[in-house]
C-alpha cells in the first residue's frame, strides 16, 4: 500500500483528492493537513465524509513524515519549500498548484509575482499531463499537475497542431468553468444571488493560464504560439467546457481531423473522441477523470472548432493528480479512476 498525504485537504481540490484516494485499491490516506482547521476531523469540514474519513487535520510536517506520496493543494507560491523538503526526504510530490508548471522562470515570476527560489527543482519538475507527456512522468518525483483550463484546451488542440492541420496563429480558446474552480473561499463573484442565472467573462486578455497553454502547444509545433484565452464563470458546481478555434490549413477535411484525433487518442482510456453527431458535455464527465472531445469545421470561415469537456475537480485537478501518482509509482495508470461518470 502507498501512503498518500494531502496538504491543503480542506480546500476543494484537496477534499476531492481525499475522495478519489479513498477509492484507490493501492493507496491509503495516511495524513491530511490544514492551518485553519488544525486538530479538527476532516469530516467536520466536509460532513459528507462523516464516518468514512474522520482523519484529523494535522500539520504539513505530519503529512511529510507519514506519506510516501505528498499531494499539495495550496494557493500558488506555497509549494516551493514543500518541494525542497520532499526532495531532501526522497518523497514524491504532486503539486496541484502552479509553482512548477512554467519552465520559463521569468514567466513564472511575472505571472505569479513569486520568486523561483530553487531553479534546480523547477528544472527537475515534469509537467503532469499524461496523455501528452506520459513517458516524462513515469518514475519521476516532482510532478506539476496542470490546472483545469490548461488540461482541457491542449487536449482539444494538440492532435491537429501536431499533425499540421491547423495554423499556429490565431488560436482562440473560449472556456467556461464551474464555480468550484474558484476554490472554497467565497467572493462577491461566487456569491449565490450574484452568480446564479448569470454568466460573465473574467480576467479577459490576461489570465495566468495563458502562458501555460502556450507552453504546451509550443512543444507540439516547435515554435512560439500565441493564444487568445477567455475564461467565463458558469453557475454550475463542476465542469470545464473549452471551445477552441483555429484556422485550418488549406484542404483539411473534417474526416481527416476526426481520423487524426481518433488515432492520437486511440489508446487513451480517459479521452473520448466523440463520433460526429455526439456532443461533448460537462454533464458526461462529472466526478470523473474523463475528457470528451467533439470536432467541427466551419466551412465558411475554414476554421476548426474543437470542444472539450472535463470535470475541473477530476481531470482538471484531483483525478489527474492520482493518474500522475499511478504513473510516477509504476501502478496501473487507471487505478482508482475507473468509475463511470453518473448518467444524470
Ligand atoms: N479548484 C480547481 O478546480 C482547481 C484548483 N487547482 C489548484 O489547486 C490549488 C488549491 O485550489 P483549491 O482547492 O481550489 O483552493 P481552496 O481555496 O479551496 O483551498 C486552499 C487550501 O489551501 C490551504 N491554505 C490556504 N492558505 C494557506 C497558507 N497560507 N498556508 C497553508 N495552507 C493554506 C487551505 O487550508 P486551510 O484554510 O484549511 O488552512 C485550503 O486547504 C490551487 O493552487 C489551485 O490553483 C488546480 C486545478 C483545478
Ligand atoms: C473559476 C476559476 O476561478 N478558476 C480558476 C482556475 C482553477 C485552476 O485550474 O487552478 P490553477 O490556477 O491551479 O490552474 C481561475 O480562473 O484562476
Amino acid at each position: 500500500m502507498v501512503n498518500a498525504g494531502v496538504i491543503g485537504a480542506t480546500g476543494y481540490a484537496g477534499a476531492e483528492l481525499v475522495r478519489v484516494l479513498a477509492g484507490h485499491p493501492q493507496a491509503r490516506l495516511a495524513a491530511v493537513s490544514s492551518v485553519s482547521f488544525a486538530g479538527k476531523p476532516l469530516s467536520s469540514v466536509y460532513p459528507a465524509y462523516y464516518g468514512l474519513c474522520d482523519l484529523c487535520c494535522g500539520t504539513e510536517e505530519e503529512v511529510l513524515q507519514k506519506s510516501d506520496v505528498v499531494f499539495a493543494a495550496l494557493p500558488h507560491g506555497l509549494s516551493q519549500e514543500i518541494a525542497k523538503k520532499c526532495h531532501d526526504a526522497g518523497k514524491v510530490l504532486i503539486d496541484l498548484g502552479a509553482d512548477f508548471r512554467l519552465k520559463r522562470l521569468d514567466e513564472y515570476e511575472k505571472w505569479y509575482q513569486v520568486k523561483a527560489v530553487y531553479p534546480e527543482l523547477h528544472e527537475e519538475a515534469v509537467y503532469g499531463l499524461p496523455e501528452l507527456f506520459r513517458d516524462e512522468i513515469r518514475g519521476k518525483k516532482l510532478i506539476a499537475n496542470p490546472g483545469c483550463y490548461t488540461t482541457a484546451v491542449p487536449l482539444a488542440l494538440v492532435p491537429a497542431l501536431q499533425a499540421g492541420l491547423i495554423e499556429k496563429d490565431g488560436i482562440i480558446a473560449d472556456c467556461k468553468s464551474g464555480v468550484t474552480g474558484a476554490g472554497r473561499k467565497s467572493t462577491q463573484d461566487t456569491h449565490y444571488p450574484e452568480l446564479n442565472e448569470g454568466m460573465h467573462a473574467y480576467k479577459v486578455g490576461g489570465h495566468r493560464h495563458t502562458p501555460e497553454i502556450e507552453q504546451t502547444l509550443r512543444r507540439f509545433c516547435g515554435e512560439e504560439v500565441t493564444v487568445v484565452f477567455t475564461p467565463h464563470l458558469l453557475p454550475v458546481n463542476r465542469g470545464i467546457l473549452a471551445t477552441c478555434y483555429a484556422h485550418l490549413k488549406s484542404g483539411t477535411t473534417l474526416e481527416q481531423l476526426q481520423q487524426t484525433y481518433e488515432d492520437f487518442y486511440r489508446r487513451e482510456y480517459f479521452v473520448r473522441v466523440l463520433p460526429q453527431g455526439m456532443r461533448a458535455d460537462i454533464h458526461h464527465v462529472r466526478y470523473s477523470n474523463f475528457c470528451e472531445i467533439e470536432l467541427h469545421i466551419d466551412p465558411r470561415t475554414q476554421m476548426l472548432i474543437a470542444v472539450s469537456a472535463i470535470d475541473n475537480m477530476g481531470k482538471g485537478a484531483a483525478g489527474q493528480a492520482v493518474q500522475n501518482m499511478n504513473l510516477a509509482l509504476g501502478l496501473e495508470e487507471t487505478a482508482g479512476l475507473t468509475a463511470l461518470p453518473p448518467a444524470f
